[in-house]
């Protein structure tokens, strides 16, 4: 992920902090050092990180902390606001009907980012296509249709017609019971004057109401050119940017949409179709330095709900918030949260969970967890309605009989029974919770996702 480290690097340095209520020019010169290393590493442009580190030293010095205020406080909230402000608002992008063409170089994730985006749009309520013109590369066709069929969305492409161009326009007519029209076009492996002037001629043929750039997010200093090029060619509003799960580098697009005053639309981390999100400064600055954001990880949570609720219509949560907590509970609960994408990233945008505590944590331990998850999902398929109704009715003999069944190992049996009655506990004081304690758990959770409580960044926060 894109500046992976500055969390961690500079909420070590700002512990150092604590307890003091001035702060000194040293301790100023040190969290900016941090953030100059942290920015450099990721490639943010050398003057802007001097420009940003400045205007951090000269506001933690001159502006008086609001009463009450910690200096590690004082500091925190100039860091994130300043870094808000590097990155930027998100580009405008209304849910309504309009056409979207997408620009950039080979290989930086057009195709990829159209079906992302169709997806995306199917979520939020909207028809949209996917129309393919790339004539360039062999197999940009095949891979378009199989990534919209896998989105769920209207797709054209003609692996016949060599002229982009007819195809734009051949596309748009066929697909005109669309409301969101997203038009992929070919790359090259270089800005070259013949791809310029064909995305020139696209763009006159199909009229978008925007037009985004796509940059690979280990573009480095090469996206400022990139972005200039194709803004003068066709005009860009907005930048999406790739591949951030690859990467802990990305500064260079961020440096980029930064100069030529752009914005940042989608960010992508992932080769699913489901593999992006919207961007939002706020949100993303806070994930970065470990304060959580609670926004995505709420709207991935209801999506993946709503996902499993399709699937499983007997399954009704009012059972299971008024009476027993059975096995089939527990697989509802798994499918959800095994739909919500990599739990490291989920984990990441819970307040406290993220940070210090991955950091903690090996490489592999997240994929370690799914993988229980998944198997525990096998043995639980391997079980009777019964058995899954009444988990204590498994006794030897059954644990014996779910295990041959399912492949898997009697510890493995008795691992998922002990996690069911951990669940199973948990969920009996959730029960016994009245509605006051409720909402002090939940302004607790809010408080960690925004700035009234970053006291607790480093970790204590309710999942702490
Ligand atoms: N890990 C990761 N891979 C990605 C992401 N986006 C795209 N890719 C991969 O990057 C490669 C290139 O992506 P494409 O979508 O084909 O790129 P393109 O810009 O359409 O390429 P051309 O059609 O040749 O111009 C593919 O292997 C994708 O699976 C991402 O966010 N993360």
């Amino acid at each position: 992920m894109v500046l992976d480290d500055l969390g961690s690097s500079l909420r070590g340095t700002l512990d150092k902090l604590r307890g003091k209520s001035r702060i000194s020019e040293e301790d100023v010169d040190e969290v900016v050092k941090e953030i100059q290393r942290s920015l450099l590493q990721a490639d943010v442009d050398t003057s802007l990180v001097m420009e940003l580190s400045d205007d951090i030293s000269s506001r933690a010095l001159d502006e008086e902390p609001p009463g009450g205020t910690t200096a590690r406080d004082h500091v925190l909230r100039i860091v994130y606001e300043e870094l808000v402000d590097l990155v930027g608002e998100s580009t405008e992008l209304p849910l309504e009907e309009q056409t979207i063409l997408l620009a950039g170089l080979q290989g930086s994730g057009k195709t990829t980012t159209a079906a992302k985006m169709a997806w995306w749009f199917s979520k939020k309520g909207l028809r949209p296509a996917v129309i393919q013109t790339d004539t360039f590369r062999p197999g940009a066709y095949d891979q378009a249709k199989q990534m919209a069929d896998s989105a769920e969305v209207s797709f054209y492409g003609d692996p016949d017609e060599s002229d982009p161009v007819a195809i734009a326009r051949d596309g748009l007519e066929a697909t005109s019971d669309a409301e969101v029209h997203i038009v992929d076009t070919a790359g090259r492996h270089a800005l070259e004057d013949d791809l310029i002037d064909e995305i020139e001629d696209i763009e006159d043929a199909v009229d978008p109401d925007r037009r985004l750039l796509v940059l690979d997010a280990a573009i480095g200093q090469g996206a400022k050119e990139q972005a200039q090029r194709f803004d003068d060619a066709i005009g860009i509003d907005g930048v999406v940017i790739t591949k951030l799960d690859g990467t802990a580098k990305g500064g260079g697009a961020l440096t980029a949409v930064n100069e030529t005053e752009s914005t940042i639309a989608f960010l992508g981390s992932g080769e699913t179709v489901k593999d992006i999100e919207r961007f939002e400064p706020s949100g993303f600055i806070s994930r970065l330095l470990g304060m959580g954001d609670l926004k995505q990880l709420t709207e991935r949570v209801e999506r993946a709900m709503e996902e499993t609720d399709e699937e499983e219509e007997d399954w009704d949560p009012e059972d299971m918030l008024q009476g027993e907590f059975t096995l089939k509970d527990m697989r509802h609960q798994m499918k959800a949260l095994d739909r919500m994408g990599p739990l490291g990233q989920v984990m990441d945008m819970i307040p406290g969970m993220g940070g210090n505590i991955m950091d903690q944590l090996p490489d592999d331990a997240m994929d370690v967890t799914q993988e229980r998850m998944r198997t525990f999902e096998t043995i639980m398929d391997s079980m009777t309605e019964g058995e899954l109704e009444n988990p204590r009715s498994i006794g030897q003999s059954r644990t014996e009989r779910i295990a041959r069944g399912s492949g898997t190992s009697e510890d493995d049996i008795r691992e998922l029974l002990q996690q069911y009655r951990t669940m199973s506990q948990a969920l009996k004081q959730f029960q016994g919770m009245g509605d006051s304690d409720m909402q002090r758990m939940m302004k607790q959770m809010e408080g960690g996702g925004g700035m009234g409580d970053m006291g607790d960044m480093g970790g204590a926060g309710p999942f702490g």
